[in-house]
Formats: C-alpha cells, sequence, structure tokens
C-alpha cells in the first residue's frame, strides 16, 4: 500500500470507531477484509488510528469536522504533513481536497487543545496542578514500550544479548532496576527468543516501579487481589522468588496466567476463595486508566463522571473486602494507573478514616514525565 492508501484506510476504520465500533474490532474488520495489505501496512494503518484517537478532539477541530477523512486531514496538518502530498486521488490515495476541506479547520482551544473532554479538566488540574497541562499534552503522544527483565531466568546483561540476537535493540530504564527501554525493534518482542524463553515480559516501567516499591521479602505470604493479566503478579514472583496466590472477581482475566507463569518460571497459584492471612495483598484496581491513555486512548473519550464515580464506589469497596486478609502488622498495597486524585489519595484518605489503627507507610504517584505510564501506589499497614 502507498502511504496515502494507509491515509484513506485509517479514515475509513475512523469513520466505524465513531459509529461506535471499538477500535480493536474495527482494526480487525479491516484487516480482514485486506487480505492485500502487508504486515508493515497494517502498523501503519493501526499507527493513524491510534494517533488520530489519542487526539479525537483536536484532530476534528485541525481538520474541520467530524469524519474519519477530517481527522486524518487533521492529524497530518497538526504533524506538519502537506496534506496535498496524500489527498491526490490517484490508486486508492483520498480524494482531493475541495474548497471548503482547505478552508475548514481552526486551531484547536483549552481542554480541545489538550485533548481531554472538558467535565475532567477541573479535576485534572485539581489532581495534577502545575503538572495538569504537560501531562495532558504528554497523553497526546505515543508510549514508549518497556520490557521487564524476568530475574529468575536472565540477568539484564543476558536480556539485552537475548534481544540484541533478534534485532531488538534496548536499553536500561532509569524508572526500575528490571526496566528496558525498546529503542528498535519493538514489533519483533513477541516473537523474539528472549520472549518466548520468558526472559523478558511486555510491561510499562512505572508498572514495574509500583511492583519495586512494595515492601516485598522471601518466604511472605502473598496474594494479588485483582491480578487479570497477572503482570504484577508474575514481576512480585520473579522478586520475591516465591509463591503468589493470584485472585481477580473476573477468573476468566486470568485464563492465559498458568502458560505465562510457565514460560517465567514463576510460582503462581490461581485462588477464588483467598483465606488470609497475607504478609501482602496488592490491590490493582480497576479504574479510569488515565495514566495509561497513550497506550489506550479509547478510555479517554468512553469515561463520564457517572462512571468515574461507579470506580471510586468499586474500589472502596475493593479495599473494605481485603481489609480482613491482611495479617497484622502486614501491608495493603493499593495501585491504580490512574493520575486522578479521587481514584488515589481521596481513596487512601477515605479507607484509612474508616479504618482505625492503618496507616499509611508510603505513597507514590508516577507520571508520564517521570518516563513510564501514569501509576499511583500506596502501602497501607495493618494494626498490630
Ligand atoms: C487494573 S486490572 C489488573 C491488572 C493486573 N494487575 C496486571 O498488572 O496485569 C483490574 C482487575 O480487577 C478485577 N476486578 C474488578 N473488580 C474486582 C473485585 N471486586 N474484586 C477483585 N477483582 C476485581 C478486574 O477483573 C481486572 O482484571
Amino acid at each position: 500500500m502507498t502511504p496515502a492508501a494507509r491515509v484513506q484506510a485509517a479514515a475509513e476504520v475512523l469513520d466505524r470507531i465513531a459509529a461506535g465500533t471499538p477500535a480493536e474490532q474495527a482494526l480487525l474488520g479491516w484487516s480482514r477484509a485486506s487480505r492485500f495489505a502487508g504486515s508493515k501496512d497494517r502498523a501503519a494503518v493501526r499507527d493513524h488510528v491510534f494517533d488520530v484517537m489519542r487526539r479525537w478532539r483536536s484532530t476534528a477541530a485541525s481538520g474541520g469536522g467530524e469524519s474519519g477523512r477530517a481527522r486524518m486531514l487533521g492529524l497530518l496538518r497538526q504533524q506538519g504533513t502537506d496534506p496535498d502530498t496524500l489527498f491526490t486521488g490517484q490508486g486508492h490515495a483520498p480524494k482531493p481536497l475541495g474548497d471548503a476541506e482547505r478552508a475548514a479547520g481552526r486551531v484547536p482551544e483549552g481542554a480541545e487543545a489538550l485533548d481531554l473532554p472538558d467535565w475532567l479538566w477541573s479535576d485534572w488540574q485539581a489532581s495534577l496542578g502545575a503538572e495538569a497541562a504537560a501531562t495532558a499534552e504528554q497523553l497526546r503522544h505515543r508510549a514508549p514500550v518497556f520490557l521487564r527483565i524476568n530475574t529468575l531466568r536472565a540477568t539484564q546483561a543476558a536480556a539485552i544479548a537475548a534481544l540484541s540476537a533478534d534485532g531488538i535493540a534496548t536499553r536500561p530504564a532509569p524508572l526500575a532496576d528490571t526496566a528496558l527501554e525498546v529503542i528498535e525493534g519493538a514489533r519483533k518482542v513477541a516473537r523474539s527468543k528472549a520472549f518466548t524463553d520468558g526472559l523478558v515480559e511486555l510491561q510499562d516501567a512505572a508498572s514495574q516501579a509500583v511492583v519495586a516499591a512494595l515492601p516485598l521479602a522471601p518466604g511472605q505470604r502473598v496474594l494479588d487481589y485483582c491480578a487479570g493479566g497477572g503482570g504484577k503478579a508474575l514481576a512480585m514472583a520473579s522478586r520475591l522468588s516465591g509463591l503468589v496466590e493470584a485472585h481477580d472477581a473476573n477468573p476468566a482475566r486470568m485464563s492465559d496466567l498458568p502458560a505465562r507463569a510457565i514460560r517465567a518460571g514463576a510460582e503462581i497459584a490461581i485462588t477464588q476463595e483467598p483465606r488470609g492471612p497475607y504478609d501482602l495483598v496488592l490491590c490493582d484496581v480497576p479504574c479510569s486508566g488515565s495514566g495509561s491513555w497513550r497506550r489506550a486512548p479509547e478510555g479517554k473519550w468512553r469515561l463520564t463522571a457517572d462512571g468515574l464515580a461507579e470506580l471510586t464506589a468499586i474500589q472502596g469497596r475493593i479495599l473494605d473486602t481485603v481489609a480482613p486478609l491482611v495479617a497484622r502488622g502486614g501491608t495493603l498495597a493499593y495501585a491504580t494507573c490512574s493520575m486522578l486524585a479521587t481514584e488515589n489519595g481521596a481513596r487512601v484518605a477515605a479507607f484509612l478514616a474508616g479504618h482505625p489503627g492503618w496507616s499509611l507507610a508510603r505513597e507514590r504517584q508516577f507520571l508520564p514525565s517521570d518516563g513510564g505510564d501514569g501509576f499511583y501506589v500506596a502501602c497501607l499497614t495493618a494494626p498490630d
């Protein structure tokens, strides 16, 4: 496919997304109907689509309309690419721009320019203060790709060498001692020998830093209460060199975890009904995902004020449910991939207010300016 044909394909996929089809489904539908498209074409179309979704509001303003074609036009204008080089009408290229399209488009303003929903802007400012605008701006750009070195299987040097043998260039990422940033060959990771042999896992650097911040020690009884795909359970098992129990309200979300654990040489036991006491319980709770909107930009536009209130209620209930599972003097670690105070500090404050004797040992808010996704972790100590 030519670069122009990829732009046209992205515009069509964006129209389906605007009509309500989830992005992955819209891309899969296009992919299935486009057998002629090679892997580089698919990757390029996907990149265009996600670039626009990160900038859903501002590309409509810059492009002068809400269609996929207008949003692609807006994206190209924002990127400084002359649209006339692509909107040529030749072959499968988008048809040439009309006079109305040339005249349409304006400079985005306020929350629109930062690609945040208006309703969220005041919470965003209250949560991030002086970092509010810069953080929103960072979410308008692609995220770096990070790997976690599985220390059960490899040293940093061995992992870097194994990845390099497969054409993947990496460098240590300062946020966590296990983190590598991929600087070349990110698309080859999932098929690389280093990955299939369990030397590395795909995991954001801040997600790794959250696990590194936990007071894990050999011999502890540890539970991951919201294990999902198991990224943090595996990271904890690797740090502990011991067993981690994994639980999730939706056990189907853990279906890949046993195979991932075998690949990583990690000890994970799935538990449906956790029975305490545990020395450490991690609650990586469901949240707005605002810290990872670079990777999953749909969440930014799906979130509503009611949805956020529902999430904070669930977060509070999970903390209340888990507290009795923690041993005396043990740790309840509360984590979100959010940067909103209402999901982070406010939830911890509410928990402490309702649970006399508990105390906050430490908390940390990670922002994209730290290098990885936005994440929050608080370690709460149970009464002795
Ligand atoms: C943020 S995800 C976890 C991600 C995972 N820890 C990781 O690092 O890959 C949150 C998980 O919480 C689960 N969950 C939602 N409500 C829950 C509840 N009441 N109790 C336990 N898990 C819950 C969801 O099914 C989801 O898998």
